[in-house]
């Protein structure tokens, strides 16, 4: 495996991430480069500690793939964002072994004191209070979109309709987007509808809620270096007027964002790297069902590429528009806010912006990774519960002087091709905090 590239100079000081340029950009390449970058010594990394955590891996009530995955590397992002109790901290104990010999190769900070811990606390209290209905709501409308989705893909090829097709892709990838709530959480069955797609939610897993969610925008974030070099989001070294063509090529990476991602998975199996597991092929069942009702083999076979490229179109370009890219939104290269000011949570609301047309609804929220910013935040809290959590939420960032920021979603669509085609970083840092509060 290659280790070398310095496309990117991170300026929150972030050691360039040994695999970033690696040809395959899977999450699991992206854990070796941790492994490698960390000093977590083949242990797990919390803060400036080392722990043995083997014995508790099938134990770990999220579920065991957390913990197996992440053997060797610095979760303390992980640890400190995935859990709202004392409990798993005060566990902690049992299984020190050691204090680490490096520093941490992150810039971010969990101070008691400081934004993200206090604002945990308050939403903690708060989640105690508020009705839990809402996330069996988000149960049922998964199970709706997932039987919508499969109902309109044996329409399709009865009828021989593409149109049937096309609403077929829409509702495969609302499923996929309303899965992607359900993977953020302990193990459970309706993370698998997000296999519906070619993608896989166990990879997801690690690109996007251990990379993309942690990380966010910075040279670790596996969601902008998995993209490169078709679309570079991150400020600096694109060429003239070649980088247009992020603008020109960008539908065509989101078409084939699932036929890369299930092209990438056989190669890892191929090459040992990933475990089999049978839900990696669950995409295939729908084509199985597709072929028994049509009695057809070739029809339902184009009829289900037909789907999947839609799902995919739809998915690309409603992820890649919905919170992250802007350039008034902070990017890796930007100059970043003074040291003391590193707060993971602080650094959650300078890399992201809401959409005011998605607020506000249980069902647009699930279906368009809606209230972003708190999702980032909690994000094994179901997005059925984060509307109640808003005045808290804010509450909270209006003691430490923190803007949320709310725009919409045609400002983000023509704000994240500005930002594919920027190349000057920002020279000011994020917007100042007021009342400044020592963190
Ligand atoms: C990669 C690091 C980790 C990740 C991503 C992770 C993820 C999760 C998730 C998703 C849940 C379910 C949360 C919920 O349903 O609200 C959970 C629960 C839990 N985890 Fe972890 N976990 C990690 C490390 C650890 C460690 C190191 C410990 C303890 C030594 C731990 C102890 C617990 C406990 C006790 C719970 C039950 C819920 C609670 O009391 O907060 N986890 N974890």
């Amino acid at each position: 495996m290659t280790v070398k590239a310095t496309k990117f100079k991170s300026s929150l000081g972030i050691n360039y991430p040994s695999l970033r340029d690696d040809p395959l950009r899977t999450g699991l390449r992206w854990l070796a480069g941790k492994r490698a970058d960390d000093g977590a010594e083949g242990l797990w990394r919390i803060h400036d500690k080392l722990y043995e955590l083997t014995d508790f891996i099938e134990r770990h009530p999220g579920g065991p793939e957390w913990l197996e995955l992440t053997k060797g590397t610095d979760i303390t992002e992980a640890f400190e964002t995935h859990h709202l109790t004392v409990a798993p901290e005060n566990m902690l104990n049992k299984f020190y072994i050691r204090d680490a010999k490096s520093p941490r190769n992150s810039p971010f900070t969990f101070k008691n004191d400081g934004f993200y811990r206090k604002l945990k606390t308050n939403i903690t209290k708060k989640l105690a209070e508020i009705p839990k209905r809402p996330a069996d709501r988000s149960k049922t409308i998964a199970d709706l979109l997932v039987a919508s989705y499969i109902g309109l893909a044996l329409l399709a090829v009865i009828w021989k309709s593409f149109t049937c097709g096309m609403l077929s892709g829409i509702f495969l990838s609302l499923t996929c987007i309303a899965a992607h709530n359900f993977f953020h959480q302990k193990d459970n069955i309706r993370m698998y509808y997000f296999n519906f797609t070619l993608m896989d939610y166990s990879e997801w897993r690690i690109s996007h809620a251990l990379s993309h969610h942690l990380h966010t925008n910075t040279i670790n974030d596996l969601e902008i270096s998995a993209l490169e070099p078709f679309l570079q989001y991150l400020p600096g070294n694109k060429h003239g007027l070649l980088r247009f063509l992020h603008i020109v090529i960008s539908p065509g990476v989101y078409l084939f964002l699932f036929l890369g991602s299930f092209i990438r998975s056989i190669i890892s199996l191929f090459l040992k790297e990933k475990k089999y597991s049978p839900v990696i092929f669950l995409a295939f069942s729908v084509l199985g069902l597709m072929v028994v009702v049509s009695g057809e083999v070739i029809f339902p076979l184009t009829m289900f590429g037909f789907i999947q490229f839609t799902g995919s179109l739809h998915f690309g370009a409603v992820g890649l528009n919905a919170a992250h890219h802007h350039p008034d939104i902070f990017h890796d290269g930007d100059t970043p806010r003074p040291k003391h000011e590193m707060d993971w949570g602080i650094h959650q609301l300078d890399a992201v912006m809401d959409r005011k047309d998605i607020t506000g609804s249980h069902f647009l929220v699930l279906t368009n990774f809606g209230d972003h910013a708190l999702h980032h935040l909690f994000p094994t809290i179901d997005h059925g519960l984060l509307e109640y959590l808003y005045p808290t939420f804010l509450k909270t960032c209006a003691d430490f002087g923190i803007e949320w920021r709310l725009c919409s979603q045609i400002e983000l669509v023509k704000g994240q091709f500005r930002q594919l085609i920027k190349t000057d970083p920002n020279a000011e840092p994020p917007r100042p905090l007021k009342p400044f509060k020592s963190l």
